[in-house]
């Protein structure tokens, strides 16, 4: 009989498999990426920590992927040693900090720390607890990065010349229902156990589940590789030092990187803060404001499929890409405006963001495999990642800060944990318009992109499936 699958690849249900087996442990690692996003304030009754050691604290996500350069390595490691050794490697690393994390925020670590070089102050006074937190939330974040270019390369190993873009689309998805647990479940949590910790908990035992699966997936993969030997078909992996100067010649991949940074810049960050803004803005309690901000993630977890479907199928990933930039602005700037305090314009507009979250992301990452050969793509999604985490970095640390010196509105009494507590209030107005900004040049980068591709033919317009 003719054999009719030539690999495990051609295998539609083989490939689907190995999707929801890389997925989940993405799943996973959002979980714990935004599990103190609903907890600011929290942070703030029970650690005493201000706005900017909760900025200093989650700009600890990247710390050391950008100064330590982590993320080039771990493009380097996985071009090298392929996914299934970095995708087991990131896995642990997660653990490790979410480990020194949780160790961090479970009262163990007490008092203040600031920092000197002669008579400079690196460091203002910052709780001892945010960070070691941070700390902990930097080794988690080279894990999580780390596995967000396994995840794509392992994607696109998979699904190239197939549903690329679907597939990225899915997996990004199953990362947005982590980040949407993350909204609303640390409230409940923390008020059932009474530990701010319980969440960080719960996400050590999600990465040991996901660590597990994992595994499966190397199983496949290494199927595959055995297969694609068997039929001479060479995977040209070696990671090479000149990789880097030849993804570094290609303008559009600095257009897709700009792009990048910036539209991420305006989102992740806000979504640490939106849960306050939400509080603060709108008037309404930190245990429903998380759910606001968690419908960013859901409309994001089922659009974000359906655009990278309709990018495979009829193409126009550059357009996307202007169309998303473009929400992007329009939902920030309005969020910018104070008079518009009504509920059902915040849900309005967190949706509209949830559509703009949607459509960039499902034809950046895909695109990036068009622009650069796919033995370098784990080094360039390194990269982008790289330059990325900048903006993941100091956007928070920014905000915090801003929110400190130029936001400050008053100071209400609280009653918690039936002690009476000062909490400072906060004015959403100039945090938005940066974030705004950051749109506003995102939108410029998106309509270069699109020039350099009509130039240059990458494919950026045209479907993704081989017909
Ligand atoms: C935070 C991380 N560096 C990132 O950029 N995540 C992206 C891309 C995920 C691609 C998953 N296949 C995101 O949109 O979450």
């Amino acid at each position: 009989m003719e054999q009719i699958h030539k690999t495990l690849r051609d295998a539609k249900g083989m490939r689907w498999l190995v999707l929801i087996l890389v997925s989940f442990t993405m799943l996973c690692a959002y979980y714990l990426t935004d599990a103190m996003a609903p907890l600011q304030e929290r942070c703030q009754t029970s650690l005493s920590w201000s706005a900017t050691d909760y900025g200093f604290f989650t700009s600890g996500y990247g710390w050391f992927n950008v100064f330590l350069l982590m993320l080039v390595f771990s493009g380097m490691i996985l071009d090298k040693l392929g996914v299934r050794f970095t995708g087991v490697l990131s896995i642990i690393i997660m653990i490790a900090g979410a480990f020194v994390k949780y160790w961090a925020i479970s009262g163990h670590v007490d008092g203040t720390f600031e920092m000197h070089l002669g008579s400079y102050q690196l460091l203002a006074p910052t709780a001892k607890s945010a960070v070691v937190a941070g700390l902990g939330f930097a080794i988690f974040g080279v894990g999580c990065e780390m596995f967000g270019i396994t995840a794509n390369k392992a994607v696109v190993r998979w699904f190239r010349g197939k549903e690329m873009a679907l597939a990225i689309g899915l997996n990004t998805s199953t990362g947005r229902i982590g980040t949407a647990l993350a909204m609303f479940t640390p409230v409940p949590l923390v008020n059932m156990t009474g530990h701010l910790s319980a969440p960080v908990i719960l996400s050590l035992l999600l990465l040991c589940i996901g660590f597990l699966i994992f595994l499966l997936f190397g199983v496949l993969d290494k199927k595959l590789d055995k297969e694609e030997a068997a039929a001479g078909i060479s995977s040209d992996d070696e990671f090479k030092f000149r990789d880097i100067i030849d993804i570094a010649k290609n303008k559009a991949f600095w257009y897709i990187t700009a792009l990048c940074v910036l539209f991420y810049s305006a989102v992740f960050p806000f979504i640490k803060f939106a849960t306050n803004l939400i509080v603060q803005k709108f008037g309404i309690s930190d245990t429903f404001a998380g759910y606001i901000p968690a419908l960013l993630p859901f409309s994001a977890l089922l659009l974000t499929p359906l655009f990278g479907s309709m990018y495979d199928r009829r193409g126009r990933g550059a357009s996307i890409m202007v169309l998303g930039s473009l929400l992007l602005v329009f939902v920030h700037l309005l969020f910018s405006i104070p008079s518009l305090n009504n509920l059902y314009i915040a849900v309005g507009l967190v949706m509209v963001l949830g559509v703009a979250f949607s459509m960039v992301p499902s034809a950046m990452w895909p695109s990036v495999a068009k622009i650069i050969p796919e033995n370098k793509l784990g080094t360039a999604y390194a990269m982008v990642f790289w330059v990325q985490n900048w903006g993941i970095m100091g956007v928070p640390l920014l905000i915090g800060n801003v929110l400190d010196k130029y936001c400050i509105s008053g100071h209400v009494q609280k009653m918690v944990d039936g002690k009476m507590i000062e909490v400072t209030q906060y004015n959403y107005t100039i945090p938005m318009l940066i974030f705004a900004c950051f749109g506003g040049v995102a939108i410029l980068f998106a309509f270069l992109l699109k020039h350099e591709d009509a130039k240059k033919g990458y494919g950026l317009e045209r479907p993704n499936i081989n017909k």
